[in-house]
């Protein structure tokens, strides 16, 4: 895969990705936090290159999010989903979707989505959910008991990258091999020219082993499972919990990792267990033993009184013989039991079996007091002892790492199921939490919504009016102070940009059409200086212009929608609504769709030479001082101001003398 041919991507970049593992697999499946291992790549460039291969992957050129806005409300609809995933993973993984133009990627995600809309968001998946991460492959894992040694430079080099975790070493002959054997527990020769070589030490002549590094190396695999074992148990959790599907023995694979303790060793076999505890406590059993012997023959002696010859005991001391031979002589079968009662420990207390006979050597069979072991027959046991666990922790670690080799692809599977359904309940609580629909996608221009009910308003979700509303071309909005006219904007951008990131969206129906930008300018604070209002009209110039192409082949691409909320308040008012008119104008005559909220509406409407689609959110009344709204625009009716309404209520209520008043007043206003 030519990694430059990602939009975003240059030749830094796309060496730093080539360090990853498996680069394809993680641009492929937009793995953002497997992008995101690459050196010096941030997570926010890892979503935006994960974007980027799908671009190139749908042949989509870009730019849905035209203005800064568009971008921001893109960000706010992202981070609802991003809040109902529990997993690091799936919030990075939902960065992938983007609004997009090409039908083939919303169809793409359309699909994914309906399918992750009937999952069942249950807690106890949430809950098993939250110890799911992605597999970490383990790439620090050094074995310096084990060398492989070949004779062959192009060998030398395939063993270095097949088998990175032991050392390689070139050797030309037999001297050479028995040297490394000297340094190395294990070495294993790569060529088959070493066959039959009497070299001393472990030296096994294996030409296949680099087809199978689990063998010649089983750390590698039993420290993938023993550093993922817990991710990889909560992702078992997770598939029996929401009975998903997945090609892997659940019970063998809980087997293995109860097989396994953190730092990839063995554990739960009793043979390897007693050799470990026997080495361990060696030196203490040992003692032991000494004091048990010592303290019967010292029980014996105390207990015994000796009578002796004055004859035999001159000859004793010219012989110059100790207080042992006396022992020899007359407490012989007392030292023979107390000995015995030592070596009887030293095997008991170490469950020895195969080096019982070495053990039974530790004491001596002449006797001595007190007591003393022989340390040469301890070293002895020791060695024997560390040797026979190390072969059974090999064996061991070979028959595991084998049953587990082969269990790692379907494990990476489980995991990354896991990880994709917590993607797929984002979606689902999203869609169940904002009471979405599917919306429809079409050519028919402009957009129709029903019951739609934003979730970004500063009120609950279940305090929101839902919301009527459609435009098919160029439309004024007109609407009380504070009746929601910039939060019908945002609903409708809302809308269009979940439907054209493929998700669904929160209203009871909704059809929008395909477009390729949206432009949305938010309102301006405050007047503009010149440079600013320059620079202002220029970006409505460049944007009319592209707008609704006539030539046929770019009318499609060249759709877009336009947003705009109270242009007017960039200069003084008169100047505003004679530039909204012509920009309303110019808009009209490329077929766009377009909704400009305005308190300015009558006054565009008079400078248009064009007959403007005016619509208004109406207030239905005063309530204590409060207006009542109607939260969906009316179509073709212009909302009376707040004044106006305040100016009407007054002309209904008091005197006749000042009722008069406010009738002439309220005249004013029509
Ligand atoms: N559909 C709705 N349901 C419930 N509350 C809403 C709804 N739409 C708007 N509101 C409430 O009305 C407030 C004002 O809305 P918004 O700012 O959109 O009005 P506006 O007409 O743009 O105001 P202005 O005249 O100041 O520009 C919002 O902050 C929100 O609390």
């Amino acid at each position: 895969m030519d990694l430059e041919a990602i939009p975003g991507v240059g030749a830094k970049t796309a060496e730093r990705l080539a360090e990853l593992d498996d680069p394809e697999r993680a641009l492929r499946e937009g793995d953002v936090a497997a992008i995101a291992r690459a050196p010096g790549i941030s997570e926010g460039r890892a979503a935006r290159i994960a974007r980027g291969a799908i671009r190139r992957d749908h042949d989509d050129p870009g730019g849905f999010l035209g203005t800064d806005r568009a971008s921001e409300l893109y960000r706010e609809a992202l981070s609802l989903l991003q809040a109902r995933t529990v997993t690091d993973y799936a919030a990075r993984r939902l960065e992938t979707i983007y609004p997009s133009a090409t039908e083939s990627r919303i169809e793409e995600v359309r699909a994914f989505a309906t399918a992750a809309m009937d999952r069942d968001p249950d807690p106890a998946v949430r809950d098993a959910l939250a110890g799911v991460e992605p597999l970490d492959a383990p790439g620090d894992v050094r074995i310096r008991d084990r060398c492989l040694a070949t004779g062959d430079a192009e060998t030398y080099a395939r063993a270095q990258e097949a088998i990175p975790e032991v050392s390689v070493e070139l050797v030309d002959d037999a001297r050479k091999l028995s040297e490394l054997a000297r340094g190395y527990a294990t070495v294993i020769a790569l060529d088959e020219d070493f066959t039959g070589v009497e070299v001393d030490g472990d030296v096994r002549v294996e030409p296949s082993a680099l087809e199978n590094p689990a063998e010649v190396v089983p750390e590698r695999v039993l420290t993938f499972f023993a550093r993922n074992r817990d991710s990889l148990r909560a992702a078992a959790t997770v598939a029996q919990q929401a009975d998903i599907e997945v090609d892997c023995d659940l019970d063998a694979l809980a087997d293995a990792l109860d097989q396994l303790d953190d730092d990839g060793q063995v554990r739960g076999d009793e043979e390897l267990d007693r050799l470990t505890t026997a080495v361990d406590d060696l030196d203490a059993a040992v003692s032991t033993a000494e004091s048990v012997a010592n303290d019967r023959l010292r029980e014996a002696i105390e207990e015994r009184d000796v009578t002796i010859e004055g004859a035999d005991l001159l000859t004793l001391v010219e012989r110059g013989a100790g207080v042992d031979s006396l022992l020899g002589r007359e407490l012989a079968d007392e030292y023979a039991d107390a000995v015995a009662a030592a070596r009887d420990h030293l095997v008991d207390a170490l469950q020895l079996r195969d080096t019982e006979r070495i053990a039974r050597q530790t004491f001596p069979d002449e006797p001595t007091f007190p007591v003393e072991r022989d340390e040469s027959v301890v070293s002895r046991l020791r060695e024997e002892l560390t040797a026979a666990r190390d072969r059974r922790a090999t064996r061991r670690k070979r028959e595991l790492a084998g049953e587990l080799s082969d269990a790692r692809p379907a494990a990476e599977e489980l995991v990354d199921a896991a990880l994709d359904l917590d993607v797929e309940l984002a979606i689902a609580r999203f869609a169940r939490d904002f009471d979405c629909t599917m919306p429809t996608l079409s050519a028919d221009p402009g957009f129709e919504i029903e019951g739609g009910r934003s979730p970004l308003l500063d009120v609950p979700f279940e305090a929101v009016e839902p919301v009527d509303y459609g435009v098919d071309g160029v439309t004024l909005l007109s609407g009380v102070n504070s009746g929601g006219k910039t939060s019908t904007l945002d609903l409708v951008a809302l809308m269009v940009l979940l439907a054209h990131m493929g998700l669904p969206v929160p209203a009871a129906e909704a059809r929008v059409e395909r477009l390729a930008e949206l432009h949305y300018h938010a309102k301006t604070q405050g007047t503009l200086d010149a440079g600013a209002f320059e620079s202002t009209l220029r970006e409505f110039g460049g944007l009319v212009t592209g707008v609704g192409d006539e030539d046929d082949e770019t009318a499609a691409s060249a759709r877009k929608l336009v947003l705009v909320d109270e242009l007017e308040s960039i200069t003084e008012p008169g100047a505003s609504a004679k530039i909204m008119a012509g920009i309303l104008e110019a808009l009209d005559e490329r077929g766009a769709t377009a909704v400009f909220v305005s308190h300015l509406a009558r006054e565009i409407r008079a400078a248009a030479d064009f007959d403007v689609q005016v619509d208004g959110i109406q207030a239905v009344g005063l309530e204590d001082g409060e207006l009542r709204v109607n939260r969906s625009p009316v179509k073709g009716e212009l909302a009376r101001s707040t004044p106006e309404l305040i100016v009407e209520k007054l002309a209904e209520d008091g005197d006749e003398q000042s009722k008069a008043f406010y009738r002439r007043l309220l005249a004013k206003f029509e």
